[in-house]
């Protein structure tokens, strides 16, 4: 059994997510079910509210699932322990940070907290890392700057630089590419799709760019209120899946160029 699967990084089974309190659960979807390999990239698509960031958040254990299993490198996510988590998957939130008073490099150098001792000393392999991580992102001329000086897309790149240098084997990302210009939105899901590819990491993120997803990703999931479609692309599109995902008086999806149009 167990060599059946040796390379899913990622088995979502019966997932059910939302908001627990002690008195009550608010379920914001279920039945997610989904698998995801080491090398690929995926994207999380559906419209605003539909759960896209919880199930993010859920999967980054920042927030507890409401049933279900999440499975990572074949063990249940509850059963590794906080320090194996942080050296398994790094998580970059849309949340505002606290820390916009360090540096562009002090920040990225906080992605090597798992591996430092507890002074936070940098070894060569850090350095390393962290270098690597800097020019991937094409930031080198940020690395003095603070970060309260930088625009918000020169943020993004840098928290994705962060997550970079964690070196983690799945990088969960609450939408990579808001606030970025059309140029870098693409430039940075290609470097995603590079580095999941070139390293055999696992990246999955949420997105409201569609169409970039549907021509970069290797897989998607499709939340909608009544129904979750997880495929490649190709497969999608092919089962119609992207046909209902908006009022179709309104916009509609031409299968033929993978894009959707206004309906004036
Ligand atoms: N802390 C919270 N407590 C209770 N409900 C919440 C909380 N945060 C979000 N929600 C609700 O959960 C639902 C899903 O929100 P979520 O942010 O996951 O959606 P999303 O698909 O990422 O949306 P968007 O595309 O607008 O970013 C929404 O109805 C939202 O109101």
């Amino acid at each position: 059994m167990e060599n059946s699967t040796p390379h899913i990084a990622l088995k979502i089974e019966n997932l059910s997510i939302g908001y627990a309190t002690k008195k009550q659960q608010t379920y914001i979807a279920q039945d997610i079910d989904f698998s995801l390999f080491k090398g690929e990239v995926a994207a999380i698509v559906g419209v605003n509210g539909i759960g896209k960031s919880t199930l993010l958040r859920t999967l980054g254990n920042v927030q507890p699932k409401l049933s279900g299993n999440i499975t990572l490198n074949n063990i249940p996510l509850e059963h590794h322990s906080i320090q194996e988590l942080a050296s398994e998957i790094s998580v970059v939130l849309t949340e505002p940070i606290a820390s916009k008073n360090l540096t562009v490099l002090e920040l990225i150098s906080l992605g090597r907290q798992p591996y430092t001792n507890w002074i936070g000393t940098l070894t060569q392999e850090d350095k390393e890392k962290i270098s690597l991580a800097v020019e991937m992102l094409q930031i080198e001329e940020l690395k003095s700057k603070k970060c309260y000086e930088l625009s918000d897309g020169q943020l993004q790149r840098v928290m994705i630089a962060r997550a970079l240098a964690q070196d983690t084997q799945l990088i969960l990302l609450d939408e990579p590419t808001t606030h970025l210009d059309l140029y870098h939105k693409v430039q940075i899901l290609k470097l995603l799709k590079s580095i999941a590819h070139r390293t055999n990491k696992t990246i999955l993120f949420t997105t409201h760019e569609i169409e970039i997803a549907i021509q970069l990703c290797d897989k998607m999931l499709i939340l909608e209120s009544n129904q979750n479609t997880f495929g490649s692309p190709c497969e999608l599109i092919q089962k119609k899946s992207f046909e209902n995902l908006f009022p179709s008086d309104s916009i509609t999806f031409d299968s033929q160029t993978g894009s959707f149009r206004v309906n004036k």
